[in-house]
């Protein structure tokens, strides 16, 4: 495939800037890539690994000469990564992120970019339960959408480059504003983390009560919501933070609709649980007639395959 950029910039190398960075490689879409992260340990690792061509623990000297920047770091620290950068970067360069929060990630990192770079956040919606260098494969991106926040007066042409690169890694690419972003993926993404880390924590408090049957009678349904419950604390940690609102908007909610269910079954509404368990079927019947079956956990056992 044809190079798109002659010098990439990663700045973190986890599981989606390592994925990234398989990705530029395999396809040749580079003139070169640097990584940069801030530990030595992961830089090391990265290295070992083959990841890019120049590394380094500085992200200003990463980016100095790059005409694409990538921050693939947790969202808590977007901030500190743009502080940092901001001053370094080449004139018409375009940066993005892969952030799973974009507007908290637009109020860190906006103010930090200097006329004549095009800053384009982005979202893969792509990912598994595994973190760091060693986790990332090729493939992770494909036929999984890419969602991009672009602010007002974004360059057309910048867009585009940016739009045909994830193409390129084989993700579907829609553009949507950075508030509708937090509140759909609130929904689709946040709260299903945050359920499974509250269910495998009660039902581990509750191994006493139970003389530690929970672990040995694990039934599949659990065994889903043990994958999801341990996906990278920082990560998540920094998710909650700093998609708060929405989060809390969207677990108002759950928590309504949850004690509609709970009275259902206090008083033996059966109707009621039938209604509602025949309509959630027809969800996932029609997810995975789309083909949009985003059974990550083929991801993940991907991910553990090339370990
Ligand atoms: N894990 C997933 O399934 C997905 C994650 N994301 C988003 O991608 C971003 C990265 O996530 P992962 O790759 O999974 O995380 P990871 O934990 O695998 O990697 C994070 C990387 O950031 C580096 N890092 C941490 N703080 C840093 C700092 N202050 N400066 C420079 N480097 C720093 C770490 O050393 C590491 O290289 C996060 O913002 C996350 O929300 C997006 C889609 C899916
Ligand atoms: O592992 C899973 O099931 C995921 O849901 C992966 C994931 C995690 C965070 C994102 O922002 C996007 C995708």
């Amino acid at each position: 495939m044809a190079k798109q950029f002659e010098t990439i910039a990663l700045i973190g190398i986890g599981l989606i800037g390592s994925s990234i960075a398989r990705e530029i490689k395999d396809k040749g879409l580079a003139g070169s890539v640097t990584v940069s992260t801030r530990s030595e340990a992961t830089l090391k690792r990265a290295q070992d690994l083959n990841l890019g061509d120049r590394y380094t623990t500085s992200a200003a000297e990463a980016v100095r000469d790059a005409d694409l920047v990538i921050v693939s770091v947790p969202v808590g620290a977007s901030g500190a990564v743009a502080a940092e950068i901001a001053a370094h970067l080449k004139p018409g360069a375009i940066v993005t992120d892969v952030g799973s929060t974009k507007g908290s990630v637009i109020a860190q990192m906006a103010p930090h970019m200097p006329q004549g770079v095009h800053f384009i956040p982005g979202h893969p919606i792509a990912g598994t339960e595994y973190s760091g260098p060693d986790a990332g494969f090729i493939g992770l991106f494909k036929g999984r959408w890419c969602i991009l926040t672009p602010l007002p007066d974004t360059d057309e042409a910048a867009k585009a480059r940016l739009r045909t690169f994830w193409e390129t890694l084989g993700s579907m690419v829609d553009d949507m504003d950075p508030e509708h972003h937090d509140k759909v993926l609130a929904i689709v993404s946040h709260l299903p983390h945050i359920i499974a880390y509250n269910i495998v924590g009660t039902a581990d408090d509750l191994e006493a009560v139970t003389e530690s049957e929970v672990i040995k009678y694990s039934a599949s349904g659990f065994r889903d919501f043990t994958r999801l419950a341990a996906s990278d604390p920082t990560m998540w940690r920094d998710v909650c933070l700093h998609n708060k609102d929405a989060i809390l908007e969207m677990l108002a909610r759950f928590s309504e609709d949850l004690a509609y269910l709970q009275r259902a079954i206090r008083w033996g509404d059966g109707d009621k649980l039938f209604d509602l368990f025949t309509r959630t079927r027809a969800i996932r019947r029609s997810i995975v007639q789309a083909g949009q079956d985003t059974d990550m956990a083929d991801f993940g056992r991907h991910a553990m395959d090339q370990k």
